[in-house]
């Protein structure tokens, strides 16, 4: 994955100036920033949910502008999207199979993320704990060859984020490329010691 001078605004805002990063396959890499620095517009820029207004990047060899492509090799997780708030958990995750067309045991996967009781609830039922283990089971069948995690230990207790940290850990075993979030550099950097701190719209 590779960027150049990527840069993107809101109104007459710009909140990326000049990103130009490059990201191996099979790389874990941790955006730091305060809040508002723009870490998760970039991620959604990556992701190909936004386009850059100026800039370039490809990602597995596609171009960013073919977010279609794009999105069918990224995987976001974003705390307040990728839940259909009517549907059952298990309704959710069926649906995420089905669009990816990987059959997947989904009690199996429910196990996984400790939801093996909360299947039948609706999404908009679950606790925001909760629903990060949702994210994550979803995220467990997208055969997605880059993630890219806002902030994976926000809502979580203790225990949560250790659980979060075992698996971003599977998911590097499995060579996947990771690009997350956060605001605790303790727990990122055990997962990778690559890490880029977004200020003024740029890597400081
Ligand atoms: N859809 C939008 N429309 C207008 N402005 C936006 C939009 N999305 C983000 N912004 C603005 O872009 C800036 C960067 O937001 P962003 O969410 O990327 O920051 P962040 O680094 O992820 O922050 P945090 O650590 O608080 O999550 C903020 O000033 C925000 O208000």
């Amino acid at each position: 994955m590779q960027t150049l001078q990527l840069a993107r605004r809101f109104a007459r805002s710009w909140v990326l100036r000049d990103i130009s990063f490059s990201v191996e396959e099979g790389q874990t890499v941790v955006l730091f920033g305060e809040n508002g620095a723009g870490k998760t517009t970039l991620l959604r820029v990556l992701a190909g949910v936004l386009s850059p207004h100026r800039g370039e990047g490809r990602i597995f060899g596609y171009d960013l502008k073919d977010q279609r492509s794009v999105r069918d090799h990224a995987f976001f997780l974003s705390n307040d999207q990728g839940l259909y708030a009517d549907l059952t958990v298990l309704e959710n995750l069926s649906f995420t199979a089905q669009m990816y067309g990987v059959r997947s045991d989904l009690k199996t996967i429910l196990q996984r993320v400790g939801l093996e009781q909360a299947g039948h609830k609706r999404a908009r039922e679950l606790s925001s704990g909760m629903r990060k283990r949702a994210l994550l089971a979803r995220m467990l069948l997208a055969p997605s060859p880059l993630l890219l995690i806002d902030e994976p230990f926000a809502n979580l207790d203790e225990a949560g984020k250790q659980f979060v940290l075992e698996i971003l850990q599977e998911a590097q075993q499995q060579n996947k490329t990771l690009i997350f979030t956060s605001h605790e550099p303790a727990l990122a950097l055990q997962l990778t010691s690559v890490h880029y701190t977004l200020k003024g719209g740029a890597f400081a």
